[in-house]
């Protein structure tokens, strides 16, 4: 232990990074809560705190009030009415790891004792905190949380929202309270994002980066009406001043809030254990994406008023509460360029090639750009410092560029006059967004995508032919494009570098069941623009012969249910074209079955099953996958019990997929249905996922593993 009299005075460059620090966390604090305009990712930002925090523990006297480690962030702006809180509004302090809040726990646990704090688990909701004040039941004002003492008068917009009452409602048998003052998370619910950054851009207005932001930029408006026509929601989850309200405990108010019409959540969870607050953290960590709002985490909190009162705040956070923070779905990185590459359908999208970067638990190098527009309206140079961005499954796409100006040396985009495999000068058609390479039989890349499209798994799901097998057959003249490619053989591979006969056998395997493969999956291969699985199903439960197909009119195909006269026109005019005609004929020459057998009457080979789908499934729309059951005397359900025979998970499964898994019901992946309807119950049962020990890795198993990760294409 160093003597107290003794410290040395902190060193120049420590004082230095600390003063920079400060400023630099006040400044994006600033642009994130006064001008909802963050310039960093939220990741950034915590980093930066961080290292403040470590500075500070290194040497404690840097560590004065007015830093940004000790105060609640944020602060007002001169657009709204300053309003004081009755009592202050907090943040929270943030753990990053199991272990991290174990430590937490430990210190709760010294103070409070053994066993006796029960742990409230709730989802950390990423939006904006607003404060809510009711006297004798009327909401009398609203205001946001600012520095924590002072916030902004915001109460016309926030009256505006449907949740939240002008007037509560009166237990029954008792009272409004005199006085209360709540907090909550207003949020832009998660799926009306996209739709309003789509008007806002078709207003020439600049589009959010994300639904935090879209959430503080729409309470925030000067105008109440604009924030009236958003779709703006709000969960409670504390309390500030009250009179007339007494509930003991966290858990206990939410009811009583609940009782007087006041909107709060139902997914928190009052745990005993330590344990089983890990286990709700782990298990929301992996359905983020099914809520209907962002989270950046989960708050535990000692459930107990009581013991909150014991236990107290610091300057800037309660010590009975603590904020696990997942990681993060937006980081920072350095955009190094920008390629365009060609589709199946001859469409040309710009990608980004970023400096490799973790962002939600994998490297990301490359992201999505949309198109030439999109692009200038995020306003993202080559070389700039860029926000990126990958929720989820979803592709990681570039959200803005980070800071005020474009970096040194940054330069712009500009998209290629000419295709950038073929070198045919690129078309873009008047109010199209998109420009497209017109070479649909002439060009590398365009056949590239579409032998790999004609063999993947949404098409004939072809066995050990992926992308770079495609690229090798086309290079080497070994097939022209995907007419070829059912009639390869074993002499075709002679030569060729990296196949060796296990590969090949494979291949040919692959090839002869592609051949049996019903009519959707090769209408869907034949990579007709506006044509997936979904409409190729549709398509063919109309027209159960190639011959059939290849004679519809437009008008024809137009009056098949969910196919509008586009898609129809696309259709017949792709038949029409005499190239497509050879090549199509050229697969029907090499074996590809060309009818579909109706379900034979009287299959009743799933007589008694009951089968839930949920998820997304590639091959199946939800009607098509109903069908196939029921015309086998199978019986569909909608939620999973007991009784449930077995569960079939797509993408993004939900909560259906984790009561099977509780509940042991088999759970069959893409795959795995196939072989039910195929072979039967008895075949499903054996190929099927779950039931998995019990316990929390058989969750962690089917979601991450086996289930959702179907056949690899490339061998
Ligand atoms: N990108 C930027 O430039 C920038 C700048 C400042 C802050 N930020 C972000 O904001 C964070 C710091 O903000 P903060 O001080 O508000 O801390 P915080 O967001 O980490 O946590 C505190 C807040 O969480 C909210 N919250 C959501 N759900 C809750 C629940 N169930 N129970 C209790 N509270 C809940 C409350 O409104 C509370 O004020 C940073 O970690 C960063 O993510 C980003
Ligand atoms: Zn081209």
């Amino acid at each position: 232990m160093p003597d107290v009299t003794q410290v040395p005075d902190v060193p120049e460059d420590a004082r230095a990074r600390h003063a920079q620090l400060s400023q630099e966390l006040d400044e994006h604090a600033y642009r994130y809560y006064v001008l909802d305009r963050p310039s960093v990712s939220d990741a950034e930002y915590d980093r930066l705190m961080r290292e403040l925090q470590a500075l500070e523990d290194a040497h404690p006297s840097l560590r004065t009030p007015d830093s940004p480690t000790q105060k609640v962030a944020g602060s007002y702006s001169t657009l709204f009415t300053p309003v004081e809180h009755l009592e202050r509004m907090m943040s929270l302090d943030n753990v990053f790891g199991d272990e991290e809040l174990s430590a937490w726990a430990q210190r709760v646990v010294r103070e409070v004792g053994e066993g006796e704090a029960r742990w409230l688990c709730e989802l950390k909701i990423d939006g904006l905190a607003v404060d809510l004040v009711y006297e004798d039941g009327v909401l009398v004002r609203a205001a946001t949380r600012g520095d924590g003492r002072t916030g902004e008068d915001i109460t016309p917009n926030v009256r505006s929202l449907s949740e939240v009452p002008s007037r509560l409602t009166a237990p029954a048998g008792g009272s409004v309270p005199r006085l209360l003052e709540v907090r909550g998370e207003v949020f832009f619910p998660s799926d009306e994002f996209e739709g309003l950054n789509a008007s806002l851009v078709a207003q020439g207005k600049p589009p959010f980066a994300n639904p935090r932001n879209a959430a503080a930029g729409s309470l925030r408006q000067k105008d109440p009406r604009v924030t009236a026509q958003r779709p703006l929601r709000l969960t409670l989850h504390g309390l500030g001043a009250r009179d007339g309200f007494e509930p003991t405990s966290q858990s206990e108010s939410y009811a009583a809030l609940q009782e007087l019409g006041l909107p709060v959540s139902s997914r928190y969870r009052v745990v005993e254990t330590l344990e089983e607050a890990k286990a709700y953290i782990r298990h929301w960590g992996e359905h983020r994406h099914d809520v209907e709002h962002e989270i950046d985490g989960v708050v535990v909190k000692v459930d107990q008023f009581g013991l909150q009162r014991r236990l107290g705040s610091t300057s800037r956070a309660p010590r009975w509460a603590i904020a696990f923070k997942y990681p993060p779905e937006e980081v920072t990185t350095r955009l190094l360029d920008i390629a365009v590459n060609v589709g199946r359908t001859g469409r040309a999208t710009p990608f980004a090639v970023l400096d490799p970067v973790q962002v939600g638990g994998v490297t990301v190098s490359r992201a999505t750009l949309h198109n030439e527009d999109d692009l200038e309206r995020r306003g993202v140079w080559i070389g700039d410092m860029v926000v990126v961005r990958r929720a989820g499954d979803v592709i990681p796409e570039i959200v803005g560029r980070v800071g005020e100006e474009h970096d040194q040396g940054a330069r712009p985009f500009e998209m290629p006059r000419e295709c950038p495999s073929c070198g045919i000068p690129l078309r873009r058609p008047e109010g199209e967004a998109d420009a497209r390479c017109p070479n649909t039989s002439g060009c590398p890349a365009q056949n590239r995508e579409k032998v790999f499209y004609f063999a993947g798994r949404e098409s004939l799901d072809i066995d050990g032919l992926g992308y770079e097998t495609a690229k090798v057959l086309l290079d080497n003249g070994r097939i022209r494009d995907i007419g070829d490619v059912l009639g390869l053989t074993p002499e075709s591979f002679e030569g060729l570098r990296g196949f060796g006969q296990k590969k090949i056998d494979q291949i040919l395997r692959g090839i002869e069941a592609g051949k049996q493969q019903p009519l959707w999956r090769l209408l869907t291969g034949l990579a007709i623009r506006h044509v997936g699985p979904p409409t190729a199903q549709e398509i063919t439960r109309r027209f159960r012969t190639l011959d059939a197909l290849r004679s519809a009119s437009a008008e024809e195909l137009g009056d098949v249910e969910g196919v509008g006269p586009i898609v129809a026109q696309a259709v017949a005019d792709w038949f029409a074209d005499p190239q497509n005609a050879e090549l199509l004929d050229r697969i029907v020459a090499s074996g590809m079955r060309t009818e579909d057998e109706a379900v034979e009457e009287g299959d009743r080979s799933l007589e008694g099953v009951t089968v839930v789908v949920t998820g997304t499934l590639e091959g199946f729309s939800r009607d098509t996958a109903k069908d196939a059951i029921q015309s086998r005397g199978g019986k569909v359900s909608g939620s999973v019990s007991k009784k449930t025979s077995f569960v079939v998970v797509g993408e993004s499964p939900g909560s259906k997929h984790d009561k099977a898994v509780q509940l042991k019901v088999p759970v069959l992946d893409e795959a795995g249905f196939r072989v039910l309807l195929e072979q039967g119950p008895e075949a499903a049962r054996a190929v099927a996922v779950g039931p998995a020990d019990a316990g929390d890795d058989a969750g962690e198993a089917a979601s991450g593993g086996a289930i959702g990760a179907s056949r690899e294409v490339e061998g």
